[in-house]
């Protein structure tokens, strides 16, 4: 007696915390469960960002923070993985062996996250066969946070498992292919990679790397697609900052023979070389020429490369004055040497602008500044070509034979999201390409979503997320938007004027919520809205850079040049239709926009993979994680946003299994144990232990929003088999736990349900809460042993896998849920107009089954 009152003082509190009287039961359930979820000691062993409970930016980051406390790098999130840059060499961590690990593990997903799992997947993929085969690995993240070692990573797994000599067809192919593939790495870094504040072997490029595999998945090639060289920091590099690494390779690697044939002398200094006292570990100059040998760059060629870039060096120690006389003729005369033209031709290009009246030409001298531009115009001019043979070259060197090659991964090394204190036409470029990137990174993710939660018989209803279709119709939209605009400034035969273009852009795009003015700024501006935050670029310049002039007649001494390469460069196609067309009618954002989008579509006919890299402190100090800056990114990078479109959908997993199987064992063991009860007090008992396990156990997926936890039908189904082998013991403690009003509903083709419901549902008559509800039309409320009887209907069934055709509406529920409720005592109400039951392969056995469960179920109840 005394044991049943306590019990029952028990359930009034319960109840009384069930149902606060000012709040509503959904808010209450809000609040507790999401206290109850944050265990903080326990978010680091999250292996994926969206398991964290509840997944918000601040778990999320106490997660990430936790783990690279712990010198757990790489975590998922979703369908990407993030990896925080360590700053410091990790033994082991790519070790030879942890790839062959990864590489022949039965289920590699099952592996702690890596970059390694992203490779095997994609390599899977393309063993698998199933389309789109090829693949597609991006890498992003801000300046320093670990694309281009990400990206060295992938190579080198590539080059190792996929490597041809495990299969040894002649060594020589070994050496030639891997070997060079990976070879073009320290090449490229030398000539397109800088030390800035930020990182100290910043790419100073976007690349698209394709590794090409032939039927047996096996590497015989590669090609790279390079974007957007900076080949302004030639001739000018931000204050702190260096010039490319090469330059400064060569000042410190060259023998004096070579000092002496690049005209370098020891004490001679650069003022294109700033900083060089700063020595880096990539100021290896031995090997990037072995790299180039084995590349196929002989030395005679090595020899002109070299020249080149002495003369480049030289042109920049090259200052005008106002009078003619009082050049530098030392340096400009030796700058001419390297680059084997006259050298008088060369101070008159510099000099002296050819203006074309008609059929007439005109020699205007220029200014002292225009004098230095031109300089500057030649060297940039120089090195963008050199880079750009050199990537032919490579290519032509690692790219297989198209009729040896089936497949591709591709790995691209993408410059991050960009936001100084003054942002220019590089910025806007830029970040378009990271607007490009994240419309189709969401559309990725949306659907790899969508596809999970429908293969897994989920219902899903569609996600709200931010679109930034109108932000990219802003930038690069038809027929008007800021690169038509752009492109109109630049093509007018006039200098751009700033303050009239400001007003052009804001009066034709005002309609555009992306774009906005600062009226007090006195720079002329506009600011974007993009999807990771605002940004202002400052007009002035802007339509010059796009231009990129080159003057016809310096493109002409080049062409002349006894250097055979500068020779050869100049003498292609492309820069003659150039010259011909005139300077700016190829913009950069139109070459920019046209590549992105050759870059977009091979991105959409391939499977992706994404990694979002994280820098965890500005200082590049090891082992050091600011919660500021890595919430920046991961903002920036749209991980926040993979985050909150998790959170939309069913973002909180547990294996069902188990739960649904504790579940039943509860609800009828209180039943048991309770028979004295009433039914409502019964149903709150039951609901409390729901609630308590559910707590507990973090249950599979859970939206909050809805208060809805799905399954799927096949884990149900196990489920089912499983309950013969129940263990009630389990049950113990459950009184101890509050209790909400959850109920468990079986729905959707065996799919299970629980449902967070206003009140707790005790069926009038019944003597337990407990409604299954095999959706979409059957509705029953059951006893526990009617309870079994239908399980093990259902589960002898073996439905047909079709996907989409059941589901319903959660409104179909709460109807069928409140018809349950209005039955009298003793009767059950079976709809069964569309039931997924009639579309079983056993459709008449099924009929009977279900009328004989359905007396069966009466008989004992009543
Ligand atoms: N996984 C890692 N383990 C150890 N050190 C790393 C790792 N990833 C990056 N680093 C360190 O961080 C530095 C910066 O990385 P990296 O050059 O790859 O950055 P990035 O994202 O390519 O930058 P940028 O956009 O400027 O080219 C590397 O030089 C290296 O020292």
């Amino acid at each position: 007696m005394f044991l049943m009152s306590r019990v029952l003082s028990q359930v009034k509190g319960l109840i009384q915390k069930v149902h606060p009287p000012q709040r509503s039961l959904n808010d209450s359930l809000e609040g507790e469960i999401q206290a109850f979820l944050i265990d903080e000691d326990q978010l680091h062993t999250y292996d994926d960002l969206t398991k964290v409970n509840p997944v918000t930016p601040a778990t999320v980051l106490k997660c990430l923070q936790g783990r690279y406390s712990m010198k757990v790098f790489y975590t998922h999130a979703g369908c990407t993985l993030v990896a925080l840059n360590p700053f410091q060499s990790i033994p082991d961590l790519y070790s030879l062996d942890v790839m062959k690990e990864y590489h022949y593990a039965r289920q590699p997903q099952e592996f702690k996250p890596h970059i390694f799992i992203v490779a095997e997947e994609a390599y899977r993929n393309v063993r698998g066969q199933l389309e789109p085969v090829n693949q597609s690995l991006v890498v992003s993240g801000e300046s320093g946070a670990g694309k281009t070692w990400t990206s060295r990573c992938l190579m080198k797994y590539y080059a190792t498992v996929a490597s041809v000599s495990s299969v040894v067809k002649s060594q020589d192919t070994v050496e030639r292919i891997e070997r060079r593939v990976l070879d073009s790495n320290p090449v490229m870094e030398a000539f397109g990679n800088a030390c800035t504040l930020r990182n100290n072997n910043s790419s100073r490029f976007g690349k698209y790397i394709q590794l090409q595999l032939d039927r047996c998945q096996l590497l015989v090639g590669a090609t790279v697609q390079t974007y957007l060289l900076e080949k302004t920091r030639v001739a000018c590099q931000p204050a702190n900052e260096r010039n490319f690494h090469i330059f400064y390779q060569m000042m410190r690697g060259a023998t004096d023979e070579q000092r002496k044939e690049w005209k370098m002398s020891h004490d001679q200094s650069f003022v294109w070389l700033p900083n060089s006292e700063k020595t880096i570990e990539e100021d290896c100059f031995h090997e990037t020429v072995k790299a180039m040998v084995h590349l196929g760059i002989n030395a005679e060629r090595q020899g002109e490369i070299f020249r080149i870039l002495a003369g480049i060096l030289q042109l920049g120690n090259v200052s005008f004055s106002s009078s003619a006389d009082e050049s530098q003729p030392c340096h400009l005369d030796r700058a001419a040497e390297l680059l084997c033209v006259p050298a008088e031709e060369l101070q008159t290009c510099l000099r002296v602008r050819t203006l074309k009246a008609g059929k007439q030409s005109v020699l205007k001298p220029c200014s002292q500044a225009d004098c230095s531009v031109r300089r500057d115009c030649l060297a940039k001019v120089i090195y963008a070509q050199l880079f750009e043979w050199l990537v032919t070259f490579i290519n032509n060197s690692v790219c297989a034979d198209k009729s040896t090659w089936c497949n591709f991964i591709g790995i691209l090394d993408v410059y991050g999201f960009e936001c100084f204190q003054t942002n220019n036409l590089e910025q806007l470029c830029i970040n378009y390409a990271n607007e490009k990137l994240q419309q189709h990174f969401v559309a990725h993710y949306l659907r790899a979503q969508q596809e999970e939660y429908v293969s897994e018989g989920l219902q899903w209803s569609f996600v709200k997320y931010q679109d930034n279709q109108s932000c990219l119709d802003l930038l690069e939209g038809s027929p008007i938007s800021v690169f038509s605009l752009l492109n109109e400034e630049s093509r007018l035969n006039r200098a751009s004027d700033a303050k009239t273009f400001r007003v052009r852009l804001e009066k034709e795009l005002c309609d555009n919520a992306n774009i906005s003015w600062d009226k007090f700024s006195k720079v002329p501006h506009f600011t974007v809205a993009h999807y990771a935050g605002k940004v202002g670029y400052q007009i002035e310049g802007m339509a010059e850079k796009n231009k990129d002039p080159v003057p016809p007649e310096l493109i002409s001494l080049l062409q002349k040049s006894n250097n055979q390469l500068l020779h050869q460069i100049f003498k292609d196609n492309e820069t003659e239709s150039q010259i011909k067309k005139g300077p700016g009618k190829t913009t950069v954002v139109s070459k920019f926009k046209n590549s992105l989008e050759t870059l977009m579509k091979i991105l959409h006919s391939t499977t992706p993979h994404y990694t979002r890299c994280i820098k965890p402190n500005p200082e590049c100090k090891p082992l050091t994680f600011k919660k500021e800056e890595v919430i920046i990114q991961l903002e920036a990078c749209g991980i926040v946003e993979t985050i909150h479109i998790s959170a939309a959908g069913f973002p909180i997993r547990k294996k069902i299994l188990s739960h649904c199987a504790f579940t039943i064992q509860c609800c009828w063991l209180r039943y048991q144990r309770r028979r004295r009860h009433t039914h409502r007090q019964s149903a709150t008992l039951i609901q409390a232990a729901v609630r308590s396990w559910l707590v507990r156990n973090r249950v599979r997926r859970w939206n909050r929003a809805a208060g809805v936890i799905q399954s799927t039908w096949r884990k149900w189904r196990s489920l089912l088999k499983s309950l013969a082998e129940a263990e009630l013991d389990d049950a113990k403690d459950l009184v101890e736990e509050d209790a909400p009003a959850l109920n468990p509903v079986v729905r959707e083709r065996g799919s299970v349900q629980l449902s967070i419901i206003p009140e707790p549902v005790a069926v009038r008559g019944w003597p337990m809460g407990l409604a299954l509800a095999s959706a979409p039309s059957m509705t029953v409320s059951l006893t526990a042993t009617g309870f079994q009887k239908m399980i093990s209907v259902i589960a002898s069934l073996n439905l047909p896998s079709r996907r989409g055709e059941y589901q319903v509406k959660t409104n179909q529920y709460t109807e069928e849920l409140a018809s349950i409720r209005a039955q009298p005592k003793g009767s059950i109400k079976l709809h069964c107009q569309r039931s997924p039951l009639l579309y079983a392969d056993r459709q008449p056995d099924l009929k009977s089954d279900v009328t004989g469960f359905n007396e069966i179920l009466l008989e004992k109840t009543l």
